[in-house]
């Protein structure tokens, strides 16, 4: 019997320490339960649907944006971005994001959040976006008092069914260098076409500054195409829609319409967020979620977590169920994590030596540890038992 590598199909121990890269994921999508409870009482908020124990209010959450339809998803919102109005909510929000997801092994994250939804309390525009900025630095800091290594940009979003695009674009442009990477619209998609929006897409594309758009979740081919083709955007939020211009045969014969050709030609990434896209009712089971074909025709997919409350998952949490769905190995995880390196919105010289110093040399580690593991006497293989037709 010859001994081969084993194909290493990761422990959850080790998705968790895997070097991650997250491009989408909702600043007001990813509070603390108890963080909200206790934010609620210092500002006098008495909408909580659960206002006492956290754990009740972390299943609320899960269970009404559990609803099948994206816009009673959203409704779920209302709560966390209530708590979120004054300097101090802000940045400890912002800050508790960064230590999370560093926690969770994420090396790198653009964090969205719609500054127009944080000026209820009289925070101007400005200061909001330098309050979520401030926690970020607070909680990269906190990160790295802990021995972990995380760097977090923003990216301003516009609500859709609103009209301040333009001057969150004018935002994003003005605190460009200064914490913020990016911008992006979200909301409700039916009825709310990108190209509403147009202005601020052309503004930022006169700036050279970069988008990305939620486009292609609830609705389908011709959203992606507007994000694309109208307003020019640098990626898509979900965009997982996608799979409506793929025709796979009963013999395994797979067709690319034109609309598809050209994401995957153009290398377009696709920000997928499977949990997210089976709440909303994008996809039907992680089983058929369209992730798995995308990734074997190599389209520039990337794993993302869209709200971590809401849909009480993690980094870790998502590539678990991909693993235990598609049987991925550290090698599948790191070719997602090269896809959203190659992505994000930081400079190329940035980008190359985040894949090449923190990514490559995180998973060759990981990939190795079978090497030195030392079994308990007799003890039956676990992990990396895969055959090599997986
Ligand atoms: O999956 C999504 N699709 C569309 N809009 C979303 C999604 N997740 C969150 N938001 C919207 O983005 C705002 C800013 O972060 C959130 O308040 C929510 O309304
Ligand atoms: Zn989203």
């Amino acid at each position: 019997m010859t001994s081969e590598t084993p194909l290493t199909i990761p422990t959850p121990e080790q998705i968790r320490r895997a070097p991650k890269v997250l491009l989408h994921d909702h600043l007001d999508g990813g509070l603390r339960p108890a963080t909200i409870i206790e934010l609620a009482r210092e500002v006098g908020y008495e909408g909580l649907p659960e206002s006492e124990d956290a754990e009740r209010l972390d299943s609320w959450f899960r269970e009404s944006a559990d609803s099948g339809s994206l816009e009673r998803y959203l409704e779920t919102f209302s709560h966390t971005c209530a708590v979120m109005q004054t300097r101090d909510a802000l940045v400890r929000v912002a800050a508790e994001c960064a230590e999370d997801l560093a926690a969770d092994g994420v090396v790198y994250a653009e964090v969205r959040y719609a500054p127009e939804q944080h000026l209820e309390a009289g925070l101007t525009l400005e200061q909001v976006v330098e309050a979520v900025n401030e926690g970020f630095r607070e909680g990269e800091r906190r990160a790295r008092e802990a021995g972990r290594r995380i760097r977090v940009g923003a990216l301003l979003t516009a609500m859709r069914h609103a009209a301040r695009a333009l001057e969150i674009a004018e935002l994003a442009n003005r605190y460009r260098d200064l914490g913020v990477v990016g911008f992006d619209i979200a909301g409700a998609e039916a009825g709310h076409p990108p190209t509403r929006h147009l202005d601020a897409f052309e503004y930022l594309k006169r700036e050279n500054n970069h988008f990305t758009i939620h486009a292609g979740e609830a609705f389908g081919l011709p959203s992606i195409w507007q994000a694309l083709q109208w307003c020019g955007a640098d990626r898509l939020g979900h965009g997982v829609r996608i799979i409506d211009d793929i025709q796979v045969a009963d013999d395994g014969q797979v067709k690319l319409g034109r609309l598809a050709s050209y994401v995957r030609d153009k290398r377009v990434p696709l920000e997928l967020c499977p949990s997210s896209n089976l709440q909303t009712g994008a996809a039907a089971s992680y089983a058929e979620h369209p992730i798995g074909l995308l990734r074997r025709l190599h389209f520039r997919a990337t794993v993302n977590t869209d709200n971590r409350l809401m849909s009480g998952t993690s980094m870790s949490g998502e590539f678990q169920h991909l693993v235990d769905t598609f049987r991925y190995t550290l090698d599948d995880m790191q070719w997602f994590t090269v896809n959203a390196m190659k992505s994000a919105f930081i400079p190329f010289d940035e980008r190359l030596a985040m894949i090449n110093e923190v990514v490559k040399p995180g998973y060759a580690k990981l990939k190795s540890e079978w090497l030195f593991h030392d079994p308990a006497p007799g003890a039956a293989p676990t992990s990396g038992s895969a055959d090599s037709a997986g």
